[in-house]
């Protein structure tokens, strides 16, 4: 059927509001993490895949790094085996890193990559294993003293973006699962946002955008924040208002920007097409924290 003029004059606007964005972020690298809450919904999956796959096709370099933390959650239920976090952070003994290892690497990843293709894309799937991708040590306080208590919580050592840099000049689309390794080949779980940042750092990318199930950053009265400084969220942290999986999400937020990524944003991935959203419209979506750069 054809479009009324209104609908096609609709269509024009979207398309030439999109032209300048495409055109500034053509081959820049947009880091996405894709978080286990935002994950849920089956509309939602192909909405971000679909999303993915055009940032692809408009010459932007898409990687994603996921997390799964609700499914891991769900795993370690059905195996009647206890669960507990500690400033967002799984508490993770052996046995819990096989089962995070499991759902992250082998049903997550895959699962992700699957729908990715499914949409057009060419996905390839990795591991912070793959390639000596992820160097991986105990994550530290910031006193720099091992957190003991979060057994085999890691956090990024360093980073090589060799296999990352050739999937995306091949063509490909990067799926990360944020799994690290030490120098003894031990594993570690180490939350995916801060992979996210830290590969973000090492891309130089142009943004980081952290797909959650919350509108963005909330103040006490739960309104959105849209724009944060680093000296706010610092506030916000002191008087409890950012607790939970908001913190390491915030804190790598804060380290993309200070490491040269141009803007971290966090946006609510419970919204359709909301990677779209926030590249290729004026408004944008969530809450923005700006790098010095910008
Ligand atoms: N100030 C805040 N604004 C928004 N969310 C917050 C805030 N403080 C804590 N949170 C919590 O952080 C959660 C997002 O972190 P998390 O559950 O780890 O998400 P993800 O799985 O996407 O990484 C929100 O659902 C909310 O419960
Ligand atoms: C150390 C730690 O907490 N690791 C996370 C890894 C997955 C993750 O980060 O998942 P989301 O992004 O969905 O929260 C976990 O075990 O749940």
């Amino acid at each position: 059927m054809a479009l009324s003029s209104k609908e096609a004059m609709n269509v024009a606007h979207v398309l030439t509001e999109a032209l300048p964005y495409i055109q500034r972020f053509r081959r820049k690298t947009v880091v996405v993490k894709y978080g286990g809450n935002a994950m849920t919904d089956e509309a939602l999956q192909s909405s971000f895949a679909r999303d993915v796959v055009l940032m692809k096709l408009v010459g932007i370099d898409p990687v994603i790094v996921h997390g799964g933390g609700p499914q891991i959650g769900q795993m370690l239920d059905k195996l009647g085996k206890k669960t507990e976090f500690i400033d967002g952070m799984r508490v993770t003994d052996a046995e819990t890193m096989d089962v995070v290892e499991m759902v992250l690497v082998g049903l997550v990843n895959k699962r992700i990559v699957n729908l990715i293709n499914q949409h057009g894309g060419r996905a390839v799937g990795l591991s912070g294993k793959d390639g000596g991708m992820i160097r991986a040590r105990p994550l530290a306080d910031a006193q720099g003293q091992a957190k003991t208590e979060l057994g085999l919580v890691g956090e990024v050592a360093s980073i090589d973006p060799g296999v990352v840099s050739r999937l995306d000049t091949g063509g490909f689309i990067p799926v990360i699962a944020p799994v690290g390794v030490d120098d003894q080949g031990r594993a570690y779980n180490i939350n995916a946002d801060l992979v996210a940042g830290k590969i973000a750092g090492v891309l130089e990318a142009e943004k980081l955008m952290l797909l959650t199930n919350t509108a963005g950053v909330l103040d006490k009265q739960g309104e959105l924040l849209t724009g944060l400084s680093a000296q706010r969220v610092q506030d916000l942290i002191a008087d409890g208002t950012i607790s939970g999986g908001m913190l390491p999400k915030i804190q790598c937020a804060l380290d993309a920007v200070s490491s040269g990524v141009r803007a971290a944003h966090i946006v609510d991935g419970r919204v359709q097409h909301a990677c779209l959203l926030e590249l290729f419209t004026d408004e944008g979506v969530g809450t923005l924290i700006n790098g010095p750069r910008r």
